[in-house]
């Protein structure tokens, strides 16, 4: 078994939650299990430094060009956003549900696969011209991950990364996204 085969075994599958019709797709066996929870950083790190890294560099003509912030969307995107950050060097930042976050906010409202949502993110947590990377547990429609590119804009920075541990393929979330979308799993 490989070691993304193995990551997607420990994925939950609960039919009619929340809603029905919904068949959610649960990533918390996977941090129950920690040498599952290191394959899945390691897997992430590898994408960061093998393609986003020299794509960057390559699309700005900067050998120095880095990422410099590190952006989890709430909730389940703080499991891996902060690990990610740590492992990097760089910043991490948190989109949150409306009303959650201090300060001056920018705001976004989408729709998600189950409903729709307002997110904020700190006015000041980005600077103009930053190099972005997205982490959340799960893409499907992606009205999500479109929302959190939305408050980055606003912030000037830049989105050069998606990252995701699922996928919900056939909702195409990742064609609404200006910037590459990678996924460890792929679900149906
Ligand atoms: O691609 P989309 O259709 O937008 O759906 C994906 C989003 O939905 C889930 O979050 P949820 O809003 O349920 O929040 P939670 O992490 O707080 O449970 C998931 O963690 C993603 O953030
Ligand atoms: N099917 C699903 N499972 C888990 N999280 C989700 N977020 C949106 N759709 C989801």
């Amino acid at each position: 078994m490989s070691d993304i085969q193995y990551l997607e075994s420990l994925l939950g599958t609960h039919p009619d939650f929340p809603k029905k019709g919904i068949v959610f797709l649960d990533v918390f066996p996977i941090l129950r299990d920690p040498v599952a929870f290191e394959t899945l950083i390691t897997h992430f790190l590898h994408h960061l430094t093998a393609v986003t890294l020299p794509a960057l560099r390559e699309s700005t003509g900067n050998p120095k060009a880095k990422i410099d912030t590190i952006v989890g969307l709430d909730a389940r995107g703080f499991l891996f956003g902060p690990v990610l950050a740590l492992r990097l060097g760089a910043a991490f930042v948190p989109v949150r549900k409306v009303g959650k976050l201090p300060g001056q906010c920018f705001q976004a409202q989408y729709e998600k696969e189950y409903g729709v949502d307002t997110f904020e993110m700190q006015e000041d947590a980005i600077s103009e011209g930053q190099n972005v990377v997205v982490v959340d547990d799960l893409i499907a429609t992606g009205g999500s991950a479109l929302a959190a590119q939305q408050l980055i804009e606003k912030a000037k920075g830049k989105v050069v990364q998606n990252l995701f541990v699922v996928d919900i393929e056939f909702l195409k979330g990742a064609q609404k996204l200006s910037a590459p979308s990678h996924s460890l799993i792929k679900a149906d």
